[in-house]
């Protein structure tokens, strides 16, 4: 009997957990971290998998399998985005809740780490089907989710309209209307101005820093962006507004390049008008998209999947400027290649966590149900972003590190220093 044709999940990736440990033992190492701490540093907290039973369309009912990772809540209750993707992994999913955990430490804010996901493919489902996915992901985590336990938000193939599923679903159980117990909602039900734009702002208040200490004029810029979701079409578009000529854009319909610089509001215009795709865009010549990460631009921007900059092409990066949109974009042994070349790259867990802090904002502004103006949101969150590439590369100078093991030592130290002032677990 045939059941139901959906890619398997695909389980033999290089592991992403292993690629995080890799760069959390080089951290742990130059810290002196003693093995107590290191070992619970690194071991998830909790790993939930469940499965949940949904009725399609054509009345069939479907199971889809979900995670939960709580990879630490040694700094606060656990933040993290959920991901809907066909290929999305618990291996996957446990590297991304860590990543979170270092994030939050690195912009000082008061939260643990944890990442979900469901195996899924958006795109083939009607809106009523992921509404009702969404509501029976989250009532199997109930007990999981909580204003002061964990938080979940956007990630990839997630917005505003699940978040106000996962909002209304957890409220209807708990008999209580209870707006911070997610965040990236939409506006209406307590969502914050400039949640949307956050990571991409983020993405280029990085970029702006690092041009600084590179002696780049954004002006006279230019740069290839991979990834044009959320996070890589504002990247691209505030980018492109302090002068940065976007040459190259790609998403997962193909990559497209103009010598004379993407229009980008045209590009997100097309984009929108056309399923959420590029394919098809006329303003650029369609180009391979394995040549948009080696093309000859000053800045790089990944801003789609894991391990896209591996050690297959990382000889081959001609940017002297890599800005990490996308978690784990980078692959271990490419990341040494890219040091080795001289390439400054602004990792992961500083570059892409302007959306992680105006989600703070966001909790913060429901607990104290009062809303802050846009101008107040950006400003703050660009402190934050400011003060904290300014204290991972002043780690990096201290210990003579890359920006990435620059940013690990900031944030273990400070996930350190609290587990021992906490004690007792
Ligand atoms: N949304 C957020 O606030 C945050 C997202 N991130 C990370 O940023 C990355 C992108 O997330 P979003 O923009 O939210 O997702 P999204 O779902 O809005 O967009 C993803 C984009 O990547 C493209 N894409 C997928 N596979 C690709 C491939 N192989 N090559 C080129 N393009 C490809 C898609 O076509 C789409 O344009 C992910 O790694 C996510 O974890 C990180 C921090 C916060
Ligand atoms: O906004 C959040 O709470 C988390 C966003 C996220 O999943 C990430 O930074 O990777």
């Amino acid at each position: 009997m045939k059941l139901y044709e959906e890619p398997a999940p695909i389980k033999d990736k290089a592991s992403p957990f292993e690629s995080m440990m890799s760069h959390f033992n080089i951290a742990a190492e130059v810290l002196g971290l003693d093995e107590e701490t290191y070992n619970v540093l690194k071991s998830p907290t909790r790993q939930v998998i469940v499965n949940v039973p949904v009725t399609m369309d054509d009345g069939k009912v479907r199971v889809f399998e979900g995670f939960r990772v709580i990879h630490s809540n040694i700094l606060g209750p656990s933040k993290g985005g959920i991901r809907y993707a066909p290929d999305v992994f618990l291996d996957e999913v446990k590297a991304l809740a860590a990543w979170m955990t270092w994030k939050c430490a690195v912009v000082d804010i008061p939260y643990g780490g944890a990442k979900g996901g469901i195996v899924c493919n958006p795109r083939t489902m009607s809106s009523g089907e992921i509404e009702r996915l969404t509501r029976a992901y989250t009532a199997s985590l109930v007990d999981i989710f909580g204003p002061d336990r964990d938080i979940p938000a956007p990630d990839m193939g997630t917005g505003p309209h699940e978040m106000a599923w996962v909002m209304d679903e957890y409220s209807k159980r708990k008999g209580s209307t209870e707006h911070a117990v997610v965040t990236g909602k939409p506006l209406v039900l307590g969502g914050s101005l400039g949640r949307v734009e956050a990571t991409g702002r983020g993405v280029m208040v990085s970029a702006m820093a690092a041009m600084d200490k590179l002696g780049m004029n954004p002006v006279t810029a230019t740069a290839a962006v991979q990834g044009f979701g959320n996070v890589g079409a504002w990247a691209a578009k505030l980018m492109a507004e302090r002068g940065v000529k976007i040459l190259g854009l790609s998403d997962v319909s193909g990559a497209y390049w103009n010598d004379n610089g993407i229009n980008i509001d045209e590009a997100i215009a097309y984009r929108d008008a056309h399923g959420g795709r590029l394919k098809g865009y006329q303003n650029a010549e369609e180009i391979d998209s394995e040549d948009l990460l080696t093309s000859k631009v000053d800045v790089l921007v990944p801003a789609a999947v894991e391990d896209v900059i591996t050690s297959r092409n990382a000889d081959n990066i001609q940017a002297k400027l890599i800005v990490e949109g996308a978690n784990g974009p980078t692959s271990y042994r490419a990341d040494k290649i890219i040091n080795d070349k001289g390439i400054m790259v602004v990792p992961d867990i500083l570059a892409n966590a302007g959306g992680v802090t105006v989600s703070y904002f966001e909790w913060v502004q429901n607990r104290m149900g009062f809303k802050w103006t846009l101008e107040r949101v950006n400003q703050r969150a660009e402190r934050i972003m400011k003060e904290s590439y300014e204290r991972v590369y002043a780690a990096s100078e201290k210990y003579n590190v890359s920006m990435r093991i620059a940013a690990y030592i900031v944030a273990i130290d400070k996930v350190a220093m609290t587990y021992k002032y906490r004690g007792g677990f």
